[in-house]
């Protein structure tokens, strides 16, 4: 049985205020015990007095990006160990918003699973087709390419305790998530192309639904039987909405 796994990705957005009353919303309206794992993933200036704040709960500490290097002469990075200094375990990666704005390609996003999976961290690898890909028939492909670049870098092992979210592009910040019936067909996917490889990794990998979950439609997202939690953005700055979500996915589990 995979325990889901519900992380907000609070992208670009946040001060110290900000996070200082999210945490402490999220302590109020979370107990210490759900049946699902959480996780937060602030801007990476917050991340260390974030942990702090998270002290006492059971609330994982994700990072938004990662570099490739471990150290030297690469200004403005930020390493794998350097996030695992300050207490991050799961880092997401190839966020469409990386792969977009910074032409982050398939190979690059494998050379940072590998960094993640060597340093022992969870990688949430991001993954999905945009409207076009989509209105062409080629999410399968897209899924498949973007996994496929990870498998020949690494092997199938390194699924073995990472995160997939799969994301279709169109529907991330627009209100008009994937249908539940849209997303596990396309989770199951997913799990069956990986299962090619190794039924056993299949089984076991997280692959979460992320484009505009929020606390009305998360419920029927998480009943799906390959969908294991969400990637949630824009309703992960509200305690209640996030909160929320969790409790669906833990009903939903149960
Ligand atoms: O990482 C999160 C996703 O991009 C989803 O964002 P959203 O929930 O605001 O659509």
């Amino acid at each position: 049985m995979r325990k889901p796994l519900v992380m907000g990705n609070w992208k670009l957005n946040g001060s110290i205020d900000m996070a200082k009353n999210l945490v402490a919303g999220l302590r109020k309206e979370l107990s210490n015990d759900t049946a699902c794992n959480i996780a937060i993933a602030p801007p990476v200036v917050y991340l260390d007095s974030v942990k702090h704040q998270l002290d006492g709960t059971n609330i994982i500490l994700g990072a938004q990006d990662v570099g490739i290097h471990l150290s030297g002469a690469y200004t403005g990075e930020v390493s794998v160990e350097m996030l695992k200094d300050i207490g991050v375990t799961h880092i997401i990666i190839g966020h469409s918003e990386r792969r977009t704005y910074h032409k982050e390609s398939d190979e690059f996003i494998a050379k940072k699973f590998g960094v993640i999976k060597e340093a022992g961290l969870v990688p949430v690898l991001c993954i999905g087709e945009t409207e076009a890909e989509n209105e062409a028939g080629q999410t399968q492909a897209v899924c498949a390419r973007q996994i496929d670049a990870v498998i020949k870098a690494l092997g199938v092992q390194a699924f073995n305790g990472a995160v997939i979210a799969y994301e279709p592009v169109w529907a991330i910040g627009t209100g008009k998530s994937a249908t539940p019936a849209q997303a596990q067909a396309v989770h199951k996917f997913i799990r069956d192309h990986i299962a090619k490889q190794d039924a056993k990794v299949a089984q076991q990998v997280i692959i979460q639904y992320g484009g505009s979950v929020n606390d009305k439609n998360a419920a029927e997202l998480f009943t799906q039987p390959d969908i294991d939690g969400a990637l949630v953005g824009g309703a992960s700055l509200k305690a209640d909405a996030f909160a929320a979500i969790v409790k669906a996915a833990e009903l939903a589990k149960k």
